[in-house]
Formats: C-alpha cells, sequence, structure tokens
C-alpha cells in the first residue's frame, strides 16, 4: 500500500479586503480578468505548483460560499479550506495560519494573481536555506521620505530600497508566534516579514517580478490586463 507523506508545505491567500483604493462595489480580488475573477487566477497558480500541500483561502465572511463555488466551477483540483477572515490584513493572515498545517508556510496577497511558479518555488527555497524568505524588486524610481508638510526630509540611498511582494514564506511556527507577539504588543505590519523582523529572525529577500503586480488602484486594472494578455500571448503559466 502506498503511504503518502505529510506535505512540507502549504499557502494562505488572503482575500478578504475591502479594497477601499479600488474603489469599486465589487472587491477587487472578485472583479473579472480575462472572463475570471482575479481570485481564480491566484489560486489556479498554486492549485498547479507540485510542492504546495494545502491551500488556505482567507475572505469575507459574506464571499466565502461564492468562493467555494468559483473553485468548483473553475476546476480548482486541490483542496481549498475557505475561511472568513479579519478587519486587518494581519488578522486574515493569523486565521489563516490557525487553520494550516504544513511546517512551511507562504503567505499570498489574493490580488498578485501574476507570480510566477517559478518565484513561489524560489521564495519557498530561500526559506528553507535562510529561515524566511520574501519577494521583492529593487525599487526604479528615486525615493524620498517627506514630512507632513509636502516638505523633503531625505533621500534614502536607492541601492537599499527594495519593493516588497508576496508570498512570503516562513516556518509556520515562526509566523504563529510573531503574529502572536505583535497581537499582544498591539502591533500592526503591512506585511508578513515586518511581524518576525520584531522577533529578529533574518529575512532573506529573493528576486520576484515586476509583473507580479498588487491590484490596489484603478489603474492597477488596466496593467493587470496588459500582462494577462502578454502571458497568453507567450503561453507563460497558463492565464
Ligand atoms: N482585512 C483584510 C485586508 C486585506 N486582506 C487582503 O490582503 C491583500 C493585500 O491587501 P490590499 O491590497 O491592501 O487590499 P485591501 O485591504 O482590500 O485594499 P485597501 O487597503 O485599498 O482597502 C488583499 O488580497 C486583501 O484582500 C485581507 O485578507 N484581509
Ligand atoms: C504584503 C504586501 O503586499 C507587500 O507589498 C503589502 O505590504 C500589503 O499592504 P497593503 O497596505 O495591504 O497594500
Amino acid at each position: 500500500m502506498k503511504t503518502e507523506s505529510a506535505p512540507e508545505v502549504g499557502v494562505i491567500v488572503v482575500a478578504a479586503g475591502r479594497g477601499t483604493r479600488m474603489g469599486t462595489k465589487e472587491s477587487k480580488q472578485f472583479l473579472s480578468l480575462k472572463g475570471k475573477p482575479i481570485i481564480v487566477h491566484t489560486l489556479e497558480v498554486f492549485d498547479r505548483h507540485p510542492l504546495i500541500g494545502e491551500i488556505v483561502l482567507v475572505t469575507g465572511e459574506q464571499d466565502v460560499d461564492r468562493c467555494r463555488a468559483w473553485i468548483a466551477e473553475y476546476g480548482i483540483a486541490k483542496q481549498v479550506k475557505v475561511i472568513p477572515g479579519g478587519a486587518e490584513r494581519q488578522h486574515s493572515v493569523y486565521r489563516g495560519l490557525l487553520n494550516i498545517g504544513t511546517p512551511w508556510v507562504l503567505v499570498h496577497d489574493g490580488v498578485r494573481p501574476f507570480v510566477t511558479s517559478g518565484q513561489v518555488t524560489s521564495c519557498y527555497e530561500a526559506a528553507v536555506e535562510h529561515g524566511a524568505s520574501i519577494l521583492a524588486v529593487p525599487v526604479k524610481d528615486t525615493v524620498k521620505q517627506v514630512d507632513g508638510q509636502g516638505r523633503v526630509t531625505a533621500t534614502p540611498d536607492r541601492r537599499s530600497l527594495w519593493a516588497i511582494q508576496t508570498p512570503q514564506a516562513f516556518r509556520r511556527s515562526d509566523l504563529l508566534r510573531a503574529h502572536e507577539d505583535a497581537e499582544t504588543a498591539g502591533f500592526i505590519g503591512t506585511d508578513d516579514a515586518m511581524l518576525v523582523e520584531r522577533l529578529g529572525i533574518p529575512v532573506k529577500v529573493t528576486e520576484g517580478g515586476y509583473s507580479n503586480i498588487k491590484i490596489t488602484t484603478p489603474e492597477d486594472l488596466d496593467f493587470a490586463e496588459i500582462i494577462a494578455n502578454k502571458k497568453e500571448y507567450r503561453g507563460e503559466d497558463k492565464l
């Protein structure tokens, strides 16, 4: 009899946000991109990735049923646990963490549908080698620090600045401890690495891609359409 070993790595896909900056009536993760909800494109990346053994989708309480229906309708083959999220992204990730059992966990934004399988693999492998890893790209613009009156206060050296993306990969035990410590301290971070950094755990940056955009504001929908068309044309990662 063939015994299956427990999977090493799972992913928490967070999609419980309201999309305030997008400003659409429909939450941005459910807007249609090439005839499919954006969240379905994102789930497909992890569905076809051979290393991913568990998928937890965190969404709004009112959206759990329709997400389950889309998972069936669009033929996501792996089992996806769909659970309700919290008020902040951080709370949604924490709920996901309580519902995943793999020793290594990737956290990914539901609104980053263009991450490639190769980037997922690189991020995970770097985490296993270094303890924790996040995808990122070097910033292309000059970045200035500006005070409340709109005056420039500093120009940090661009060579040390990276724009952070997801997935972010951690040992489940480290991420759980980081979240619980942050909750106790009343600390809210905009990504998971910030919470892990607070514990003094080194986080390795893995080069992501400029196409791995987070769909945040209306013009991102235009960029998303262009990226999707390009990927389809090139036959990349089957969009
Ligand atoms: N309480 C929240 C807030 C955000 N997210 C998810 O975290 C990801 C990145 O967040 P962001 O782009 O900021 O999404 P929103 O919070 O929806 O956007 P906004 O800040 O404009 O309201 C998204 O996939 C979003 O659905 C979540 O699961 N739970
Ligand atoms: C996690 C993240 O996508 C990394 O870029 C980002 O920090 C999410 O932040 P947001 O404030 O929810 O857009």
